[in-house]
């Protein structure tokens, strides 16, 4: 850009000069003109040249960085699935951890209590009758004494069993103290039965 200035500045030094009858040149304003402009538009084409360059390269690094991103929320989603999984799991054996009892495999009482409120209501809507029965150890304390502690547990795990054994899939049976159990079913018919 700087020679095409240089071009034409002095070809018009030169006309200027020659008008004036300074030098005999000749007139070549013209040619400094279009020299001048084909200065610049071979300055304006490597410039541009440049930029579309630099414009590839920016959209190639662009590129790379969107993979990458996918890549990353990929996993990320991948990772989020997991955990959720794992969530769910540890929610469902703390649910199980906070409604049973584990030494009968039965609900305590929390768990129980539940499923009487559920009769409850269903009583109060529809006059569903259901019945609640609690059965204690008497003298328990002397089986641990006698026996020892682990006989003690398998005498609960026995009575537990053996309760289960009567029961219809809708009955619930919990641990309701130490060694008392808790049974709640649904009906009167069945509860004349067990009783
Ligand atoms: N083996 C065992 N014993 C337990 C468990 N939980 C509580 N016990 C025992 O149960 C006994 C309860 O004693 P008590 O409340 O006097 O009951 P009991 O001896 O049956 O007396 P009564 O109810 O008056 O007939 C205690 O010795 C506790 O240690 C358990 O999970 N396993």
């Amino acid at each position: 850009m700087l020679i095409g200035s240089l071009i034409a500045f002095s070809f018009a030094v030169n006309d200027i000069l020659n008008v004036s009858g300074v030098i005999t040149t000749g007139r070549f304003i013209s040619l400094g003109i279009i020299g001048f402009i084909m200065s610049q538009s071979f300055v304006t084409n490597n410039r541009f040249n440049q930029l579309s360059n630099h414009n590839e390269t920016l959209t190639d690094k662009l590129k790379e960085h969107n993979a990458d991103l996918e890549l990353m929320s990929e996993l990320l989603e991948t990772k989020v699935e997991q955990r959720t999984r794992q969530l769910k799991l540890a929610n469902i054996e703390l649910k199980a951890l906070a409604n049973n009892d584990s030494l009968t495999n039965t609900f305590n009482r929390h768990g129980l209590q539940q499923y009487i409120q559920v009769a409850f209501e269903s009583y109060r809507r529809s006059q569903n009758l259901f019945c609640i029965l609690l059965i204690d150890y008497d003298n328990f304390k002397d089986i641990n004494d006698i026996y020892g502690h682990d006989v003690g547990d398998h005498v609960l795990l026995i009575g537990a069993d053996l309760i289960k054994s009567g029961m219809r899939e809708q009955d619930k049976l919990a641990r309701w103290g130490a060694k008392s159990f808790s049974f709640c079913y649904q009906t009167l018919i069945c509860k004349a039965h067990w009783l």
